[in-house]
């Protein structure tokens, strides 16, 4: 298919192991997976239940197609992080099917006891994946929790800004573009959406990596930041996740 240049969702440190993989995605295979969804044997048992969607989905990702979300192993280390830190407010940029929303908004309602006040604003870009992501995250029974917004994600953020919708955000989820991730975290610094203590977390920080967006953390005074080493799934591929504070 034809994607804006730009936007790009094909991992190049991947390519090595595309024997093994077609690392490609957007290219018809997530409707593919809503359909395997739906019709899977114990869909009541999926219904309402974030974890079993999550599982159901890795289940696609090993045994028919590789699908580009964060994965259990590093979405079981933002778990730890949003288990400590209880965000409110959470926004990533790329959403694409929903997986890394579905799993953040359980470990958010877990970590908070309820979802009353928690939400999660998913920004992505692609409008057809959009949908099967709103699909996926009704079926869970977070739609209460997250709310998909189509379009650039720092276009949809500063809407969102002007019209009131968001204020303060406690976390950001930065997973849509690595060469975005400067600008974009730039975008939310300037709409003065974060707040001394809030955490942005970017994603493929080593595979296929944003080696500018890390020295733009660590050098600057204004964060302090660390990694936390994960796994790509399938397959164990070695990454980072880039955890940064606002001081
Ligand atoms: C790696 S996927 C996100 C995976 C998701 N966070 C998860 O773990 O389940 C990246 C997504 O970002 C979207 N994307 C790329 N550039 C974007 C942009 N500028 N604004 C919004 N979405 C974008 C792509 O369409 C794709 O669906
Ligand atoms: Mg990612």
């Amino acid at each position: 298919m034809s994607f804006p240049e730009g936007l790009t969702t094909r991992y190049p440190s991947l390519l090595p192991f595309a024997d093994i993989y077609d690392v490609e995605s957007h290219d018809g295979r997530e409707i593919t997976l809503l359909k395997c969804i739906y019709a899977h044997p114990d869909l009541d048992k999926i219904r309402n239940s974030p974890s079993e969607i999550c599982r159901v989905m890795d289940e696609f990702a090993a045994k028919q197609d590789f699908l580009i979300n964060i994965g259990s192993d590093k979405g079981d280390k933002v778990r730890q992080i949003i288990e400590k830190e209880k965000p409110t407010v959470l926004v990533e940029f790329g959403g694409y099917v929903g997986y890394s929303a579905i799993f953040f908004a359980d470990a958010m309602r877990r970590a908070a006891g309820s979802a009353d006040g928690l939400r999660i604003w998913s920004l992505e870009f692609d409008p057809l994946i959009a949908s099967i992501a709103m699909n996926l995250i009704e079926l869970a029974g977070l739609s209460d929790v997250v709310k998909v917004v189509v379009g650039p994600a720092a276009d949809s953020l500063e809407r969102l800004k002007k019209e009131g919708k968001v204020t303060d955000v406690d976390f950001v989820f930065l997973d849509h573009c690595e060469e975005l991730y400067v600008q974009d975290l730039k975008v939310c610094l300037d709409l003065g959406l974060l707040k001394s203590g809030s955490l942005v977390v970017a994603d493929n920080v080593v595979r296929p990596g944003a080696p500018a967006y890390r020295e733009y953390v660590r050098q600057s005074e204004k964060f302090e930041s660390w990694g936390v080493k994960g796994l790509i799934m399938p397959g164990s591929f070695e990454d980072e996740l880039e955890v940064t504070r606002i001081k």
